[in-house]
């Protein structure tokens, strides 16, 4: 019997693939560096059983269209804004998401963003490879203290809930904002439920957990930023989408906020010129959350296992709701 075709959409390790060869026949896109041009995608989709994709793979109508045999798409990543689950839930195709295993991971980055930011990090790695460091000066590179400030955190979800724990190391105050309250995370993480406004005007630092969508988009604007204080510093660890970034862009040249961390844009990748990347109180990584070894590896194989659940006819360990 034909063995089902699973395409994956970036070069996986083969030693992950080990396990599943004998049952399935693997092909991926071997260029680490690019995406898997939409052509080839069109072509790959119309004959695949299993499809493994990646945040910036949109998996939307036009595309799921072309789908002839597909069963089951696995997104390596927790959100899954790039995926059309309409389209896939009326060809009966089953989406899947890797929560949980990258949930530390991804709070570590929010918190070394936060810290490179509030520390100004970037800038004062920038002055010593420059060799502008001439002489030791009380405020020379001074940035905000983090410890005891007030941390709002949009979305208390995992990630949200393992950035409190790690907030309550450095003894803040945790404000939070989500669509529910969230009880556990009041009683066991100390945190207090904020209305967004509220938390706007309250928080020292500002950190956009939300996931992508209809409701989120766009939702730090203008207005968002007005409200913040001066001295705020606004962290992105969620999706580029959820903010206006010519808002943003305004807020920091206008002094309205103090400084950005961005681990995410609207446009993946964003060029180099974007008016954003010149600001030297903005510290902007290439969507690295959850980008550890460790991972990243226990990504590939979360959405390995729901592959070959679906193909094998069970139910995969973690799928979306669709
Ligand atoms: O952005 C990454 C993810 O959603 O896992």
């Amino acid at each position: 019997m034909k063995k089902p075709y699973v395409y994956v959409t970036r070069k996986i390790p083969a030693a992950l693939l080990a396990p599943y060869k004998d049952d399935f026949t693997f092909n991926y896109w071997e260029r680490e560096e690019t995406s898997v041009p939409r052509e080839e995608l069109t072509k790959q989709i119309k004959k695949a059983d299993a499809l493994i994709c990646m945040v910036g793979d949109a998996i939307d109508k036009s595309i799921l269209e072309e789908a002839n045999q597909l069963k089951i798409i696995a997104n390596l990543a927790v959100g899954y804004d790039n995926i059309d689950l309409e389209a896939a839930k009326s060809k009966d195709i089953v989406v899947t998401n890797t929560p949980d295993v990258l949930t530390e991971t991804t709070a570590d980055l929010g918190f070394a963003l936060l810290l490179a930011t509030a520390r100004r990090l970037m800038e004062a790695n920038d002055y010593i490879r420059q060799g502008k460091w001439k002489e030791w000066s009380p405020y020379l590179l001074a940035g905000a203290d983090v410890h005891q400030k007030t941390i709002g955190i949009v979305g208390m979800g995992r990630i949200g809930r393992a950035l409190a724990r790690r907030a309550q190391g450095f003894g803040m105050k945790i404000m939070y904002h989500n669509r529910s309250r969230n009880l556990v995370a009041e009683s066991e993480l100390g945190t207090t439920y904020a209305s967004f406004s509220d938390l706007l005007k309250t928080a020292d630092f500002v950190v956009s957990v939300v996931p992508l969508s209809s409701e989120t988009e766009n939702m730090f604007d203008s207005q968002a930023f007005q409200l913040m204080k001066k001295d705020a510093l606004f962290i992105n660890i969620s999706r580029g989408g959820v903010v206006n970034e010519e808002a943003l862009l305004q807020a920091l040249q206008n002094g309205d906020i103090q400084a950005a961390g961005l681990d995410v844009f609207k446009e993946e990748p964003i060029s180099k010129d974007h008016p954003l990347l010149q600001l030297p109180n903005v510290v902007a990584l290439p969507h690295i959350g959850s980008a550890s070894m460790e991972t990243r590896t226990s990504m590939w194989n979360l959405s390995l296992e729901n592959v070959a659940a679906v193909l094998r006819g069970s139910a995969p360990k973690t799928p979306v709701s669709q």
